[in-house]
């Protein structure tokens, strides 16, 4: 069986010097406001995969009220959640994530950021899709307040 999932989040700006985005830090002039590291595009990415399996969401495992996720590397959530995955039988088959961002330019740290999530979930770079773009100057996202994020995943039973 296949399955698939869809993820959306959005992080406001706050002060700063990088934006830690798939994983990577991208120079920037500002931060993302968060309880963890704020990376949206991984809580994203974790939303599409446990909402493949219908499991829930990223709040749910990890809520923000827990001391212990504060300034956590998103990274650890996503390599926890491909976990909880692989463990009901199923693997990643692709993920396809957008980030909605007025600035930075991302399309050079788009192969690093496939790189590394890809890494992290144990798949093959051709397996992670990211992409960007603005918003044109519309909205909150135009007006760069924040980033917003979507992610589809597809998930498929492993075969025996
Ligand atoms: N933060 C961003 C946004 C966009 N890009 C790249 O620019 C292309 C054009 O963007 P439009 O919003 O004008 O369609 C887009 O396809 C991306 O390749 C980017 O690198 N970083
Ligand atoms: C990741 C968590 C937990 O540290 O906090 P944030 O970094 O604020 O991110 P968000 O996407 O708002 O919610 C999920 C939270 O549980």
């Amino acid at each position: 069986m296949i399955r698939i999932g869809h993820g959306y989040d959005v992080h406001a700006f706050t002060e700063g010097e990088h934006l830690r985005l798939g994983g990577v830090d991208i120079p920037f002039s500002q931060a993302f406001k968060a309880h963890s590291d704020g990376d949206v595009l991984i809580h994203a990415l974790c939303d599409a995969l446990l909402g493949s399996l219908a499991l829930g969401d990223i709040g749910l495992f990890y809520p923000d009220t827990d001391a212990r996720h504060q300034g956590r590397n998103s990274l650890e959530f996503l390599h926890d959640v491909m976990s909880k995955v692989r463990s009901l039988g199923y693997e990643l088959n692709n993920a396809d994530i957008t980030v909605i961002a007025q600035a930075p330019k991302l399309r050079p740290f788009i192969d690093i950021m496939r790189e590394t999530l890809a890494t992290c979930m144990q798949v093959a770079v051709t397996q992670v899709s990211v992409k960007a773009t603005t918003t044109e100057g519309l909205g909150p996202m135009g007006r760069g307040e924040g980033v917003a994020v979507h992610a589809v995943v597809i998930v498929a039973e492993a075969s025996l």
